[in-house]
């Protein structure tokens, strides 16, 4: 059955086979019966007839009139649908065209009774083994025959036997039970001819109760099934197509009409949803729209179907743009956008720099239940000013206000890592450590102003004296400390030597000021800690500033007996100072 085919024509050709079938297998069955009926009785009214003619042909030759039975014969021959009538005897030949039996008869009787035949012929209708005649001179009984016949229509043949009676003893002496058999033939062409019109109008007839029921049958369903059904189809094809607001009329309270009735109230319920989700859409639209972050967000194919206002601000970029240039562009690097991606859906957000500003990028596949990419978004953040104000906050924490030096903070978790890595590798880690001479007495004679830039120019001066892998600080107050890594102890005794020597040589305004310094150095100084160190260095400063000041002094046991390495100039510290 054609898939495209309507419902209402698929029923109607449905039930019209239905309704084919049976009305056919009932016709077929009717005809069929009312054909063998008429037959029957066709049969029945022949073998009458046949079996009449053989008692009167009987009765003919008891009357001892057998020519009479001859013409009565031929007679019988021409009777319309009469296609043949013989006289047999049980062999099968037929009777009077010799002159056999008259004389036998004659014979029999003693006289001329009978005159015989002037000409005598041999005429074998049947053979003597006919089943047919057999059976009706065995049994004797008429046995009916259906032969094709050579108008296209079939025979009836009737062979009826001519029953043996005692007078027949008086011509023909002893015999059997049956004397002859009449051979009547009969064209059924007639009958035939009257079937046949009884099954053209069985055909007329079952022809029209089929258009009848077809159509009956169509405009029924049509009525009670197909077009309620065609309502509903037609209001499933008005909501698909977006108009909730529709409702199929509903005229009957049975199956379709609860469908129908159903569907109303599921139409109304995803209204209801709908409107709900139209109402959050709305606001999600509202929120995305009004963001401060960009958004990007595509669909499975990877074509972009959204970017918020804040996207273009960032990208500096127009909507179409983005849209155009995909969403693996969207920071104009595809192959970063690509693994951030392949990462599946990355957790982090990954900070990037985009023309000159710094972005904050969330970058992941948007899964749908059942695990399948749905989509991609991009969330993208401008961190620029965050990222100052932190970078800023970092080197805060970690510098010294008035010099610019790291502060003791910084260096106390610089100096904790120096020391491991010193102490894991092996290699040497040297502190200079140092305070200006008097400076409280600088202070009181030049004022804490004049103070605080000797301050910065020797923080300057020391930034300047080290390399750029060392780390000076502001230790506090007037006290400074270098970190050498990978620097020993006559390493960092040349540097704090240099140090001193610049800065007794350098004016700040005109005003000279000295330093005292005191180095030490890991390994060579067995310590336990970068405390220790400290500690150490601090001691070799301590003793700097007891021998007089400006001057470096070196923080190693010192021998037995034996007094502090030193360098460096005059004793005392007064006379460095302007
Ligand atoms: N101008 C200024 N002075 C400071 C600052 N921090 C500490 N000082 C001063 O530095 C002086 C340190 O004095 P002291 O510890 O007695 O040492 P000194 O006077 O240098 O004597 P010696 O170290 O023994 O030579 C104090 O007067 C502090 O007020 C600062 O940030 N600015």
């Amino acid at each position: 059955m054609n898939k495209n085919m309507r419902i209402r024509y698929k029923i109607t050709l449905a039930v019209g086979i239905a309704v084919t079938t049976v009305l056919v297998a009932m016709a077929v069955f009717f005809t069929y019966f009312q054909e063998q009926s008429v037959l029957k009785q066709n049969e029945r009214t022949m073998e009458k007839l046949t079996e009449s003619v053989a008692q009167g042909l009987q009765a003919v030759m008891l009357a001892g009139s057998a020519d009479i039975a001859e013409s009565y014969a031929d007679r019988l021959k021409k009777v319309t649908d009469i296609l043949d009538f013989r006289i047999l005897r049980i062999n099968g030949d037929e009777a009077f065209r010799d002159n056999k039996t008259i004389e036998d008869v004659n014979r029999r009787r003693g006289d001329e009774t009978f005159a015989p035949r002037d000409s005598e012929m041999h005429v074998p209708v049947l053979p003597a083994n006919d089943p047919s005649l057999l059976a009706s001179v065995s049994e004797g009984r008429t046995i009916a025959v259906y032969e094709p016949g050579q108008d296209g229509h079939r025979n009836l043949t009737f062979l009826a036997p001519i029953k043996y009676a005692d007078a027949c003893s008086k011509c023909h002496g002893a015999s059997g039970k049956v004397r002859g058999v009449i051979k009547l033939t009969t064209s059924l062409a007639a009958v035939e001819r009257d079937i046949y019109e009884v099954r053209q109008y069985a055909i007329g007839g079952l022809a029209l109760a089929l258009a009848a029921t077809m159509l009956l049958t169509g405009y029924m369903l049509g009525r009670t099934v197909v077009e309620p059904l065609e309502k509903v189809t037609n209001a499933m094809a008005r909501v698909s197509g977006g108009d909730l607001n529709h409702q199929v009329p509903i005229h009957s309270r049975d199956e379709l009409g609860n469908m129908a009735s159903s569907f109303n109230r599921m139409t109304s319920e995803l209204k209801t949803t709908y409107d709900g989700l139209r109402r959050e859409q709305d606001k999600l639209t509202t929120i995305i729209h009004g963001a401060g972050e960009g958004i990007i967000v595509t669909d499975n194919t990877g074509e972009i179907v959204l970017v918020n206002p804040a996207a273009e601000r960032l990208l500096e970029k127009s909507a179409s743009q983005i849209a155009t240039d995909g969403f693996r562009q969207i920071l104009d690097n595809e192959e970063q956008m690509r693994e951030w991606l392949s990462e599946g859906g990355s957790r982090e957000p990954i900070t990037t720099t985009y023309k000159d500003r710094v972005l904050q990028v969330f970058a992941s596949t948007i899964l749908g239940n059942d695990h399948n990419v749905v989509g991609s978004a991009a969330l993208l953040r401008d961190i620029t000013e965050e990222k100052r104000l932190e970078d800023e906050l970092r080197r805060l924490s970690t510098t010294d206000g008035l010099t610019g030096l790291f502060n003791r903070r910084h260096l106390d978790n610089t100096l904790d890592t120096e020391y491991n890595r010193a102490a894991r590798t092996g290699t040497s880690l040297a502190v200079v450590m140092f305070d200006i001479d008097h400076f409280k007495k600088f202070n009181d004679t030049h004022g804490h102003d004049q103070g605080d830039r000797v301050l910065q120019a020797v923080a300057h001066n020391f930034r300047d004296a080290l390399r750029k892998y060392d780390l000076a600080c502001r230790y506090g107050g007037e006290e400074f400390v270098g970190i050498l890594p990978n620097t020993t102890l006559d390493g960092a005794y040349s540097v704090a030597e240099r140090l001193r020597s610049d800065i007794e040589a350098s004016e700040v305004d005109g005003l000279k000021v000295t330093i005292s310094l005191g180095v030490a150095a890991f390994p060579q100084l067995a310590v336990v800690s970068p405390e220790g160190l400290i500690e150490a260095a601090d001691a070799a400063l301590y003793r700097s500033k007891a021998q007089g000041r400006n001057r470096t002094t070196r923080a190693e046991p010192p021998p037995a007996g034996s007094g502090p390495d030193q360098a460096g100039g005059t004793p005392d510290a007064d006379t460095t100072q302007l």
